[in-house]
């Protein structure tokens, strides 16, 4: 028997079976002392920063080789600190003047620089570093107390990730050669690091509340992302046991394979179309490999994401353009930037919210700044010559915001238009349906959008007011609730009232036991993880939709919660 099993959320499906490698930052705290000898503190002070520039080297030769040269560039930037003698200087001084440990002399004069930066509040790049001055000081820290920070990018053999959280910026650094899956103590289905590890193809689980308390480096896990548990040092035969279930998983994804240029059609001859979600160009391949038949929601955010500065004109052109020009011809949805909420850019720093996710976010910034608005409807409308570009906009509430956000888009296509820029001239304007206040008016909106895309992570979050990335209201993630599936039809019926279609794009879009009842409803497009692609076209070959509108009628007028609507499914579909 295992020593310990972990239950959590299934985040991303798979079966990992590696040892532990513990992504926890080790105690750094430390008692103030009086030193007598002041030139051994300043050795080992200068000791400290040395080891910690040599660490750094390494780290960055290997996030190089393994991630690029923009994901290293910020070991560039902590090895710059470190080597500015105005810092060490300063440090230096205080143990001599004060005859204070190496320690309580570089928490002292580090906290000065912190406080400083951090107080320009009007300069971002100052900002930033702060943060860095904080992770070098955590290092020279490390150092001076002879603990080990963790590292991942130095990961070199294969290993079960476990952390607290991790943030997006976390997940990308993951490298899928080394890291088989990944575990952690607070998160959701549907926060964004659980998404990325389904893009990713990283087995994981989240919300488990104890993982970095009951595991210890190095211990044997059994990761299964497919039910959202791990077993800590399993027998023998657990480990035999679950090698079985991975390879009968490898399997099971072979025979989904063969279905990649199959055409999606239910069983009584209905099409449906289906497509991926991606974060970034790089995700191309999954969607082709996955026979996508369109991209159903490219979240744009992640380009700002994964650069150092607000990415130009030119550059989010070029990125737009690989994408569309990859799908040769079928339909892209871009959705202008999404930041706020769990999504930050170092280098615009949001106000401090109580509640961020009811915050400013998405399209709230974007018409608040539309300088960055601008430039990203610009680089978009030069993309859309290149195939079949359709946008969207997230978190709109009010037609207003959606009346304002189209107003902009069509100065900026004026402009290009006047200057002689080839733009096509068929680009779909839509909207997220994400917030209930824009679901119910969807008889309104459906009158001026061409299109909707239900994203039931956000709709879910605001209709049950359950914070999306808090495992504590996790049981709040409802997605067959009949309240929900009841907006879901009135928004679809809105749209083919008015002539319009309506995608979703949420997690519900690729959820087994949700697929039928909105295949029975009408959805006309469902965007998910690449990874998920054949497998819901091997079901939705098998379902008839006609019984399927009458079983979500069902659902919808019979059944009074999530669990009824569940067995409901699993009764008449997967008996
Ligand atoms: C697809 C959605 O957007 P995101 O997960 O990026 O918030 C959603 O809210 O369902
Ligand atoms: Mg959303």
């Amino acid at each position: 028997m295992a020593e310990k099993v972990l239950k959590g959320i299934a985040a991303s499906d798979g079966i990992a079976i590696a040892k532990a490698y513990m992504l926890v930052d080790p105690d750094l705290s430390f008692e103030k002392t009086t030193v007598a000898n002041v030139d051994a503190e300043v050795k080992r002070l200068h000791d400290a920063f040395d080891a910690s520039k040599a660490e750094l080297q390494v780290i960055k030769d290997k996030a190089v080789e393994n991630l690029g040269e923009e994901e290293a560039e910020v070991f560039e930037a902590h090895i710059t600190i470190l080597s500015d003698p105005e810092m060490l200087g300063q440090i230096e001084t205080k143990i001599k003047d004060d005859k204070v440990n190496a320690e309580e002399a570089l928490k002292e004069v580090t906290d000065t620089f912190i406080s400083m930066f951090e107080a320009m509040t009007d300069n971002a790049y100052m900002q930033e570093r702060a943060g860095d001055i904080r992770d070098v000081t955590k290092r020279v820290m490390s150092h001076l107390l002879g603990v080990t920070l963790p590292s991942p990018a130095l990961i070199n053999s294969e290993v079960v990730v476990v952390a607290h959280d991790l943030t997006p910026s976390d997940t990308a650094q993951l490298d899928r050669k080394y890291v088989k899956g990944f575990i952690t103590d607070i998160g959701g289905r549907t926060s964004h690091s659980a998404i990325m590890s389904r893009t990713l193809e990283i087995p994981a689980v989240v919300g488990s509340e104890t993982a970095t308390t009951d595991i210890a480096e190095g211990d044997t896990i059994v990761l299964d992302g497919i039910n959202g548990s791990a077993l800590v040092k399993p027998s023998d035969a657990e480990k035999a046991d679950y090698q079985q279930k991975a390879k009968d998983f490898v399997e099971q994804k072979a025979e989904w394979a063969k279905l990649k240029n199959e055409a999606t059609v239910s069983k009584d001859g209905k099409h449906f179309e289906l497509a991926s979600n991606i974060g970034t160009p790089d995700d191309m391949q999954g969607v082709l490999d996955a026979g996508s038949e369109a991209i159903g929601l490219f979240r744009s955010e992640f380009l700002y994401m994964n650069s150092a500065e607000l990415p130009d004109e030119d550059t989010q052109f070029e990125a737009y353009k690989k994408v569309v020009e990859g799908m040769q011809g079928k339909p892209v949805i871009v959705r202008t930037m999404d930041i706020g909420g769990d999504k930050h850019l170092p280098y615009l720093p949001l106000p401090d919210e109580m509640n961020p996710f009811l915050g400013y976010r998405a399209i709230r910034i974007s018409l608040d700044r539309d300088d960055i608005f601008r430039t990203q409807l610009r680089a978009l409308l030069r993309a859309s010559h290149y195939g079949q570009l359709r946008i969207m906009f997230p978190m709109i509430a009010t037609l207003d915001e959606f009346r304002q956000a189209k107003h902009i888009f069509e100065e900026e296509k004026a402009k290009l238009v006047a200057a002689g820029t080839p733009v096509a001239d068929d680009i779909k304007l839509g909207i997220m349906i994400e917030i209930p206040a824009a679901a119910i008016l969807a008889d309104q909106f459906a009158k001026e959008v061409d299109f909707f895309s239900i994203g039931t992570n956000d709709l879910i979050q605001y209709s049950f007011a359950a914070d999306r990335g808090n495992e504590h209201v996790s049981y709040l993630y409802q997605p067959y609730n009949p309240s929900l599936l009841r907006l879901i039809k009135h928004v679809i019926d809105a749209a083919h009232a008015n002539g319009k279609f309506t995608g979703m794009c949420g997690e519900v879009a690729g959820d087994q036991i949700a697929v039928p009842l909105l295949m029975g409803l009408g959805l006309d497009e469902f965007s998910m993880s690449a990874t998920s692609v054949l497998k819901t076209r091997s079901l939705m070959k098998k379902i008839d939709t006609t019984e399927m509108a009458k079983l979500a009628d069902k659902a919808i007028n019979e059944c009074v919660t999530n669990e009824e609507v569940k067995e409901l499914v699993e009764k008449n579909v997967f008996n």
